[in-house]
């Protein structure tokens, strides 16, 4: 980038690289292709890292917090038309030291089958993910999106059995896709349900592909799809509504979505920006959530959440 200005797309118009926060309604950051210089290397990764296996681990706070506000989204569920909720929080961890580089390939050598990226801008800050979701890819109307929910930890294979939460936590997603999607594209595919690894988790996956419609624009696909309920819920405007009033903290770019946005031939792959953190000098803030539904177990969700993280404060 030539200066530090902060560009904005709305429409999705544009070519460059694009960072956009959970909230629809907040500007997108765009890094302007014709700003920047773009450059493909290839990364090498040394093999004797040292991962930190001391980490500091959330606070009885952080914990109780948690638990209160999953009990508060069940009450939500269990008395109004809310199906699912994702809940999320916030984790400080103190770094003793920190290395860009180091901690980037730390990432890229855990997260074999993620989009692994680090991001900064100078009014923005500095962030970290590997991200196990994709938004969208498009190329020439054809794209293919993701259904992601559903969590276990690994544990030596990807045969396990799934519990009917999980299962009906993913299901929610995929119904919801395809209803978004129905209206806007044609020859919409939904392939059979599979179990994904991502760092030390499995979750359920259904890949999506489809063609949007010609009256159709790719701005139009990104808000159908954004925010999903695997990272928000259902139905949307009241999930919306109940993490706003309810998460005590700001997800800023936690849940957005990132990438390259019509490159070459209009191609953009955009990928949903979980297992992610901001670094703000001398602290890390990891961010983490869970999907909310009636048969959710406080307790396991928090585990859950602490599981996410696991992987993420291991490269610090
Ligand atoms: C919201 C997160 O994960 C989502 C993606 C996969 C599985 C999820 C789950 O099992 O709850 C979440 O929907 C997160 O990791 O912060």
């Amino acid at each position: 980038m030539d200066d530090n200005t902060l560009n904005f797309t709305s429409e999705f118009i544009e070519t460059g690289f694009v960072f956009a926060p959970f909230k629809s309604e907040e500007n997108a950051v765009l890094f302007p292709l014709k700003n920047a210089e773009f450059i493909n290397e290839h990364i090498l990764i040394e093999e004797d890292f040292s991962f930190n296996t001391i980490f500091e681990h959330a606070t009885n706070s952080d914990k109780e917090k948690h638990i209160h506000l999953v009990e508060k989204t069940l009450d939500e569920i269990n008395n109004n038309e809310l199906k699912k909720v994702v809940v999320s929080r916030k984790e400080e961890v103190l770094l003793s030291e920190f290395d860009v580089l180091i901690t980037f390939k730390k990432l890229l050598k855990t997260y074999a089958n993620a989009f692994v990226y680090v991001w900064f801008h100078p009014k923005v800050g500095l962030w970290f993910g590997a991200t196990p979701e994709t938004l969208l890819t498009i190329s020439d109307h054809n794209f293919t999106t993701m259904s992601l929910a559903g969590t276990q930890v690994y544990v030596d294979t990807n045969e396990v059995i799934w519990k009917s939460k999980e299962l009906e936590e993913q299901q929610l997603v995929t119904d919801f896709i395809q209803n978004q999607l129905e209206p806007i594209t044609s020859n919409l595919k939904i392939d059979k349900t599979e179990t994904v690894k991502a760092g030390n988790l499995l979750h359920l996956r259904s890949s999506v592909e489809g063609h949007l419609n010609k009256s159709s624009n790719l701005k139009e696909l990104i808000r159908k799809l954004h925010p999903t309920p695997a990272v928000c819920g259902l139905p949307r405007e009241k999930a919306t509504l109940f993490i706003n009033q309810n998460e005590n903290y700001k997800r800023t770019f936690y849940t957005g979505f990132l990438g390259e946005l019509n490159f070459e031939d209009k191609n953009s792959s955009l990928f949903v920006n979980l297992r992610c953190m901001c670094i703000d000098g001398k602290k890390a803030f990891v961010y983490v959530g869970g999907g909310i539904t009636k048969d959710s177990n406080a307790k396991k969700e928090w585990e859950e959440t602490v599981a996410k993280t696991t992987t993420i404060k291991k490269v610090l």
